[in-house]
């Protein structure tokens, strides 16, 4: 949904990630790396958020030093990289939430759904590296919970790991676009993953994985549930 008022304080000379956080600001919502901000862009924007970030970019590989008018290799790096970060690895920030079909729980299922392991590639916050994991999910559907189609687990997780994240934030925030859409009795997010900024820089440990889950409702109060999601998913 596009806003439909233009703040006082954003005029047209501003560069347009100005205009967007002036529209954030004044709508006082949050713009944290992870956050979405779909809503605040208007139709034509991204465009002009590509050019700006490759300038920008531009400005970083010339404060690298390096020659991109003659190094063959980099001349359109500034480019691409805007455009890997707004279209793709970081697309969960710019692109409105997935369209997800709910279905009724007709035949009022109440036994325990496992979808996983969901791949998902998301970056750290601190240092933009990758991250690379896997996501189980565990459903306890009521007769009132909506069913979503099995594609879409994928769709959403992508669409918030599409962003910078922690992973402890990442998870919640899956856990909980997945509770506001189903109503379920339970819920369960598990995630295992890999830090490239661990690998590859840093303290350079290869093997290290982190894994962290949530729970929500009756995968909180009831053991026995809980050790059935934990035993069926293979990790
Ligand atoms: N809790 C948490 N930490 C993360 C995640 N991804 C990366 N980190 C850590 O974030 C920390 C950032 O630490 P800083 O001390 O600010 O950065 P740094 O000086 O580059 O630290 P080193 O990585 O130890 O070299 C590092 O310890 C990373 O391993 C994550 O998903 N969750």
């Amino acid at each position: 949904m596009a806003t439909s008022y233009i703040p006082v304080s954003e005029n047209e000379t501003m560069p347009v990630s100005a205009r967007i956080r002036a529209r954030l600001m004044a709508s006082k919502e949050r713009f944290h790396a992870n956050d979405n901000i779909a809503h605040h862009i208007i139709p034509g924007e991204l465009e002009e958020l590509l050019d700006e970030v490759s300038q920008r970019m531009q400005g970083v590989l010339e404060s690298l030093v390096i020659d991109t008018s003659s190094d063959h290799n980099t001349q359109d790096t500034a480019r691409r990289v805007a455009k890997m970060y707004l279209q793709e690895v970081f697309g969960g920030r710019y692109t409105p939430e997935p369209a997800v079909t709910e279905f009724p729980n007709v035949a009022h299922l109440n036994e325990l759904m496992i979808i996983g392991p969901v791949t998902v590639r998301s970056a750290c916050s601190h240092h933009f590296c990758p991250i690379m994991g896997k996501v189980w999910i565990g459903v306890m559907p009521n007769q009132h919970s909506n069913l979503i189609g099995l594609s879409k687990y994928a769709r959403l997780a992508a669409w918030v790991m599409n962003r910078p994240q922690i992973q402890e934030e990442a998870v919640k925030q899956l856990a909980d676009l997945l509770q506001e859409k189903m109503q379920p009795d339970g819920l369960a997010v598990i995630m295992e993953a890999e830090h490239f900024c661990m690998h590859w820089r840093g303290v350079k440990d290869t093997d290290a994985l982190m894994v962290n889950s949530v729970m929500h409702g009756s995968f909180l109060k009831d053991p026995a549930l809980r050790r059935e999601f934990l035993s069926l998913i293979k990790r």
